[in-house]
């Protein structure tokens, strides 16, 4: 690229298969320093906020940006179901993409090293991530057993081992800021994450985690229509819980649906603290709600009929509905912006007719 200087520059691992999407209220600028590993794929840029404010994006970049005009142009009423004024935003950018796969990531995250001093394409570990399979059904203590150097240990019924399941979600961490919540960062604010664990493990089934959105990558043909990040940010009553949602509904629809889920690497570096009195504020109800969401979440059991991603959803909506709406009216609003996203999800994304699902259904669980 005239002018940028690309010296060792990695591989860009599928970068036609992957679709870069990131929410933005600040500025671009951390783009700089990702060129090696991202400059090669296309962004989603989700711009929240006002929208007659023009984001510059760094040259050399290919992209699409999406601010809230666009939104609602795109989607008209059902544009109801995209949060402003939260990081959640980004989901509108999942939903106009076509690629395979989906890496989201904030705008405060920077390039991190590994122990030996190596920068980290977060890109590549995602995609190995992704592409080698999880294994939900039995724990192995080694932890990725598709890794180099490392293998299923003894007593790892040999039965199991072909069992590896597809990777559906890839969630890495960060170092530096850690994604507390705000109680714990204002109890703790120079606290900063140094520890740099080298691993990736698989999350078991029926065991639930709370997927931060800040570095995230997901196989948007398996799962795409369950990463709905819920309805926050202005004019609802929590925030900062957009992930969360996502995170909690979207494995309990790759356990029915047989996929995996992993955590670890990669690691990012985490540079803005966000402001903890502002977050308190702003997540305060998801404190106290999250004690009645994970067990609705943990309880969950869905009926063999939903056997897609958007199946499953609408039954998990209908379940939020149902079950949640006791704990704040603010749910069955929830609920039916989730019915919202599905319904906006397939028009933009209708089934493709394929002679392997003559009906041209979705891609349905092996
Ligand atoms: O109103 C908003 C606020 C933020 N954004 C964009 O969203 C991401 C995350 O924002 P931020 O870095 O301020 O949030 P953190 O507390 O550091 O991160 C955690 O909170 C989650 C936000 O819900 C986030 O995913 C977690 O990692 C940035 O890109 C902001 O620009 C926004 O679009 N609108
Ligand atoms: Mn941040």
């Amino acid at each position: 690229m005239a002018g940028y200087n690309l010296k060792g520059i990695e591989a860009a691992p599928l970068k036609d298969d992957v679709d870069i999407v990131i929410p933005t209220i600040r500025s671009l600028d951390f783009l700089e320093q990702w060129r090696p590993f991202l400059q090669h794929y296309h962004l989603i840029i989700v711009q929240d906020g006002d929208p007659s404010i023009k984001i510059k994006v760094p040259e050399g970049y290919d992209y699409e940006l999406y601010n809230r005009n666009d939104i609602n142009r795109i989607l008209g009423p059902r544009a109801n179901c995209i949060s402003y004024k939260d990081g959640g935003c980004r989901c509108f950018g999942f939903m106009v993409s076509k690629k395979k796969y989906i890496y989201t990531i904030d705008d405060d995250c920077f390039v991190a090293k590994d122990p030996s001093g190596k920068e980290i394409n977060v890109i590549a570990q995602h995609i190995r991530n992704l592409e080698t399979p999880s294994t939900p059904h039995y724990f192995n203590t080694l932890y990725d057993p598709f890794r180099e150097g490392t293998d299923f240990v003894r007593g790892y019924p040999f039965s199991l081992r072909e069992e590896g399941v597809q990777t559906a979600i890839s969630h890495g961490l960060w170092l530096n800021i850690p994604d507390y919540d705000a109680p714990t960062q204002l109890v703790k604010p120079r606290e900063r994450n140094t520890r740099y664990v080298d691993a990736v493990m698989t999350i078991p089934k029926g065991v639930l985690y709370p997927m931060c959105g800040m570095n995230l990558a997901f196989n948007r043909e398996l799962v795409g229509p369950a990463m709905y990040f819920g309805l926050m940010g202005e004019g609802q009553p929590i925030s900062r819980y957009d992930d969360m949602w996502a995170g909690w509904a979207a494995k309990v629809v790759c356990d029915q649906l047989g996929f995996g889920v992993k955590t670890g690497l990669p690691y990012l570096w985490h540079s803005k603290a966000s402001n903890p009195f502002v977050n308190l504020k702003k997540e305060h109800k998801g404190l106290h709600w999250q004690e009645d969401m994970v067990p609705f979440f943990q309880n969950l059991c869905l009926s063999k009929e939903s056997d897609t991603a958007a199946k499953c959803y609408m039954e998990i909506s209908k379940m939020t509905k149902e079950k949640l709406t006791k704990v704040d009216p603010y749910f069955e609003k929830l609920a039916d912006a989730m019915v919202t996203w599905i319904e906006a999800w397939e028009e933009l994304n209708p089934p493709v007719k394929n002679e392997a699902f003559s009906d041209g259904k979705e891609v349905k669980a092996k």
